[in-house]
């Protein structure tokens, strides 16, 4: 097996999300200082500077951010995917590596954003849907194989939500350096419905508790991990297979002691989470430096070691900050934007990984076996389109050739107007083709698959 290489420099997208402002905001007296002014600029007032203060009557109370996208609370879920996640799909189906995360303080719609609603599915939803219906448009040409997991990284510690019983799992590092999770139930799955079940199922499985910040707060960094396997159905001695994996990931809040009330285990809770997003954070700034080349501490969470390869490596990778427009969150919503600001420069090397795999003599028992139900799957397609199969001796415009044992298989070839091919035999163990003469004078025959 022997991985090529063709990388390219890509840039971070980075989207902000100011969520509608709650009922409890407002109850609390606070005013909208967070503001959508473009398609991308985005503006955050301070609410306790004085207009009135003559010593700063000619500074700017607000301060503007630009980034690739921005939405603000007339934004609807499917905007969101269709600018943030939908152009990484053909990517992922071809081979690259591609992430999503959404980032920012607890309370402001990152799950939202990910999972959403039965009425309003978020990114998870989408994307499942779209990447499972672009592999249905070009199954004909290439094969696919698609497996999933799902993990949550709750007090440092990974945890498989798809089967908790695992216990507690430790990260790996391959011979190439990709980050593995050791023993993670990989699921092999064949459509987005399915994805959408076990993600949910292992949902339920999340950490979860309320916060005086959110009601639902989740308390752990979940990761969905889709891995696509492409190769052409062209059978060769030479057959390159494509691997690409797509994370999608929610990321627990970044929140202070103070605001969320915590005391005990959640005060816990808050420091390891912290723990995770301080080294995301320091990660952020050491890849976003733009003078000289500083080492990345990726080593200091779980978090950061997983993202490794999103964050500096090789990787399309999107992250859909998150904001509330209210007065009162104005510290955390300043911290985000500065974080997400500085992520704009970070770089990743984007490569599509490819293995060629070269077949063994052994292997050729296989490759025939899967070019016989390449041909079933093919003489179903064609019987279920309508196309007339000639009975057995018959002759056609459109001829079938019979190959191999029962049930039989039958491969279509292109003939002229005057060619027959008689498809005999049948029996078990093989059965012969006889071409008329005119075909085989042609020096034989041309297999349509
Ligand atoms: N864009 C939005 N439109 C409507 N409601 C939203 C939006 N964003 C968030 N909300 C609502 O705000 C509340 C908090 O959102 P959510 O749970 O997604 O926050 P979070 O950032 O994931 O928080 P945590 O980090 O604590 O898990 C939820 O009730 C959610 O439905």
């Amino acid at each position: 097996m022997k991985e090529v290489k063709e990388s390219r420099d890509q840039q971070l997208t980075v989207a902000l999300r100011i969520r509608p402002i709650s009922m409890v905001e407002l109850e609390e007296g606070a005013t909208l200082i967070a503001h959508k002014v473009d398609e991308q600029v985005v503006v955050l007032m301070d609410p306790m500077e004085d207009p009135e203060d003559i010593l700063r009557a000619n500074r700017s109370r607000e301060k503007s951010y630009v980034f690739d996208v921005a939405f603000d609370f007339t934004a609807t879920q499917e905007m969101v995917y269709r600018a943030t996640t939908k152009g990484l799909i053909e990517g992922v189906i071809s081979g690259y590596n591609a992430t999503v995360f959404a980032y920012g303080p607890t309370g402001c719609g990152k799950t939202y954003t990910m999972l959403g609603t039965d009425h309003e599915p978020g990114i998870y939803a989408r994307t499942l849907h779209d990447l499972f219906r672009a592999i249905e448009e070009t199954s004909d040409d290439m094969e696919y194989e698609v497996s999933m997991s799902y993990l949550e990284i709750y007090n440092e510690m990974i945890r498989d939500l798809l089967n908790p019983s695992l216990g507690f799992l430790e990260l790996r590092e391959d011979a190439k350096g990709v980050i593995q999770v050791a023993g993670i139930t990989e699921v092999s799955t064949i459509n987005a419905k399915e994805v959408m079940q076990l993600l949910l199922k292992g949902n339920k499985q999340r950490m979860q508790e309320p916060t005086a910040a959110n009601q639902t707060s989740s308390r752990s960094h979940a990761v969905l991990q889709v891995t696509v396997r492409q190769k052409s159905r062209i059978k060769n001695i030479m057959q390159e297979v494509r691997v690409g994996r797509l994370f999608m990931i929610d990321l627990a809040g970044s929140e202070r002691a103070s605001q969320t009330q915590n005391r005990g285990q959640r005060m816990k809770e808050g420091a390891h989470i912290n723990r995770s997003l301080l080294a995301l954070g320091n990660c952020i700034n050491a890849l976003s430096d733009k003078g000289a080349p500083k080492y990345v501490n990726y080593r200091d969470s779980k978090l950061t070691r997983l993202l490794k390869d999103s964050l500096g490596g090789n990787s399309r990778t999107v992250m859909i900050a998150h904001i509330s427009p209210a007065s009162s969150a104005f510290e955390e919503s300043r911290s985000t934007l500065t974080y997400a600001d500085r992520a704009k420069s970070i770089k990743t090397t984007v490569k599509r990984n490819l293995l060629n795999v070269s077949y063994h003599i052994a292997q050729y028992t296989s490759i025939i076996s899967d070019l016989r139900s390449e041909i079933q799957r093919l003489k179903c397609k064609i019987d279920s389109q309508g196309a007339t199969r000639p009975a057995r001796g018959e002759s056609s415009t459109r001829g079938c050739l019979c190959l191999g044992p029962s049930p039989r298989l039958w491969l279509p070839v292109i003939l002229g107007q005057h060619e027959r091919l008689d498809a005999a035999g049948g029996q078990r163990g093989g059965c012969r083709a006889q071409l008329g003469p005119q075909r085989k004078s042609r020096g034989g025959l041309r297999g349509h698959v």
